[in-house]
């Protein structure tokens, strides 16, 4: 019988995370944050898409711990050698238990929004086929595979045009769904100062998760119309 799609969240060691952010977050709060995205992410696919099985990819025994405590399976990789081989391990991994698709959604999306994954998984799929959702630096923040192997996986630089041309040169009917949610990863300064600014312009009534996002990037607890947090982390000594 095949089954659906699986989600798969690829999480490196929380240690090791969050690189790009070294120069305005000290180590401890990159690895909160990291932690803090992850658990978020699971809580969200548990919550809001129960339906579908949820695989974790890791090295970490701290991830594989966390990803069993919200019913996640757990795809053990020896190393960390990057996302693409960690997305090939899952593709791997689903295909050979039958499932028709697989749906890779990094673990450092800011804001997940229901709606989105829904628009994503209900999206017709006649045959192989391949959903790409552009990150807003041009990465790939979500990739819908099916059948979960059929294409090579090429994260990296600009990855949503190298997974559209590797769709386009193997024939495969692919498209680009354009999220608005999904677009926004935190991964380098001036994606916090994006977070700054969403949760200002929200002012008081801003997604709590983003809220809660923005406190850890931030030394204290801050009302939205103070300084920018990391602006003051900065100046703490
Ligand atoms: N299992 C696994 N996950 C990975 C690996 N590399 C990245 N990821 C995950 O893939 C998603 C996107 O990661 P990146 O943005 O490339 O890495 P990051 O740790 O978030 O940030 P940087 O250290 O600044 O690159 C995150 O959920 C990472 O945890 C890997 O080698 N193995
Ligand atoms: O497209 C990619 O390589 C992944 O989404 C990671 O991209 P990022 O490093 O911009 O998060």
């Amino acid at each position: 019988m095949s089954l659906d799609t699986l989600i798969v969240i690829p999480v490196k060691d929380f240690g090791e995370a969050k690189s790009r952010l070294g120069q305005v977050l000290a180590p401890d709060r990159r690895s909160a944050l990291a932690r803090r995205l992850c658990e978020r992410t699971l809580a969200f696919f548990r919550e809001r898409l129960p339906e579908h099985d949820l695989l974790v990819v890791t090295a970490s025994p701290v991830i594989d711990d966390l990803a069993r405590r919200y019913d996640a399976a757990v795809l053990r990789e020896p190393r960390p050698r990057g996302l693409s081989t960690a997305a090939t391990l899952a593709a791997e991994w689903s295909r050979r238990r039958g499932y028709a698709a697989q749906l890779l959604v990094p673990a450092d999306i800011a804001h997940l929004d229901e709606a989105e994954l829904r628009e994503l998984l209900g999206a017709p799929r006649p045959g192989p086929s391949v959903l790409i959702c552009p990150a807003s630096d041009g990465g790939t923040n979500a990739l819908l595979t099916s059948p979960p192997d059929v294409l090579p996986f090429c994260f990296g630089e600009r990855s949503s045009e190298a997974h559209r041309q590797a769709a386009h040169q193997r024939g495969v009917p692919y498209r680009i769904l354009d999220l608005d949610h999904l677009r926004f990863d935190l991964d380098t300064p001036e994606d916090l100062d994006t977070l700054d600014t969403l949760v200002r312009q929200h002012s008081g009534d801003a997604p709590q998760e983003l809220v809660k996002l923005w406190n850890l990037c931030s030394t204290r607890h801050l009302s939205p119309s103070s300084m920018t947090p990391w602006a003051a982390w900065l100046t703490t000594p």
